[in-house]
């Protein structure tokens, strides 16, 4: 095979679609396993071959790993044994460093750092990728290509990682509340609610195409719409006063904090898995030497 997911939830089946629309990855060359079979049965729905067994799919060319960080342990552990030194492992988990996912393995393994997003099922997804020093130019390349079929791919230091959580991998949550809450504006102002989602979303869609396709600072866009003694100028008025900006600065602050606090978690506990593979090996040599004495 040759792709594997681990874990095709939210965010595995979403990039799988986004893969198999391309065309990059024939349906036939992906295989997928989740832990209940009420996923399995959604997977399935994808066409591609789906197990109970995550060693069946690690088996596979490259290996996507898209479960929760707090499963990847447990994960990492059942398929250690049988992931090749030629496979290429990818994981999408927020906040668990390549260092982490390293000692998870406890041996050398080509590791690549994702952070992708759910639009990744309608292929506008955003991506960043960062890789170890064992994924060859070539390999990264072809991950780049890879997640370029879920939309735009970015490579980023591994630092930047959390902020990119935030940014992209979670702000389209409160993306969908703006679009809710826009919404219901215009349904309180007399319009049918089925079309206010269209209306609202649409103008979000617009509003994001003008920022990456005109190159203009988004504060200019702005101004283009805000009339003097206008319409538009009232809504920014209430806005401001109501701390919008800074509220969703805030928001992103803490998610960006709640990301590095999993990252420091998560190399603690590698840190004390090696701690405890030296004891290991330390009483096992002292046992040899006395054995030997
Ligand atoms: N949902 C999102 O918007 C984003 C999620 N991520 C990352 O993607 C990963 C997955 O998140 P979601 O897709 O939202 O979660 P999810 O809960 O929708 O999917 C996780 C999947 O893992 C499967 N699973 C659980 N334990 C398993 C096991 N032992 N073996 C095999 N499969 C197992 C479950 O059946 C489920 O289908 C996380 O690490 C998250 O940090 C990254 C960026 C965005
Ligand atoms: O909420 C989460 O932890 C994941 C990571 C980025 C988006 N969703």
């Amino acid at each position: 095979m040759k792709l594997g997911v681990i874990g095709a939830g939210n965010m595995g089946r979403a990039i799988i679609s986004g893969i198999l629309s391309s065309g990059l990855v024939n349906k036939n060359d992906v295989i997928a396993s989740n832990a209940t079979e009420a996923s399995r049965n959604e997977t399935v729905k994808l066409g591609i071959a789906v197990s109970g067994d995550n060693a069946d799919v690690a088996r596979a060319e490259n290996l996507l790993i898209a479960v929760k960080p707090a499963r990847l342990s447990q994960v990492i552990g059942e398929i250690a044994p049988v992931v090749k030194p030629s496979t290429l492992v990818i994981s999408v988990a927020a906040g668990t460093p390549i260092a982490a996912l390293e000692e998870l393995f406890g041996r050398q393994v080509q590791i690549v750092r994702a952070m992708p997003n759910t639009p990744a099922l309608v292929r506008e997804g955003m991506t960043a990728l960062c890789a170890n020093s064992l994924v060859s130019e070539e390999s990264f390349a072809w991950v780049q290509a890879l997640f370029a079929t879920c939309g735009r791919v970015e490579v980023v230091p591994e630092p930047l990682m959390d902020a990119v959580g935030t940014v992209s991998g979670a702000s389209p949550a409160w993306v969908y509340m703006l679009i809710e809450a826009m919404a219901d504006g215009a349904v309180r102002d007399g319009m049918p609610r089925a079309q206010a989602y269209k209306f609202a979303a649409q103008s979000v869609l617009g509003a994001a195409k003008m920022v990456l396709e005109t190159g203009l600072h988004p504060g200019a866009l702005k101004d283009q719409v805000t009339s003097p003694a206008g319409t538009t100028i009232e809504a920014l008025k209430v806005l401001e006063q109501r701390g919008f900006r800074g509220a969703v600065i805030e928001a992103m602050g803490a998610c960006t904090e709640k990301s590095r606090r999993m990252a420091a978690a998560a190399s603690a506990a590698g840190c004390q898995k090696k701690a405890g593979a030296q004891e290991d090996s330390g009483r096992l040599s002292s046992l040899l030497k006395a054995l030997k004495g």
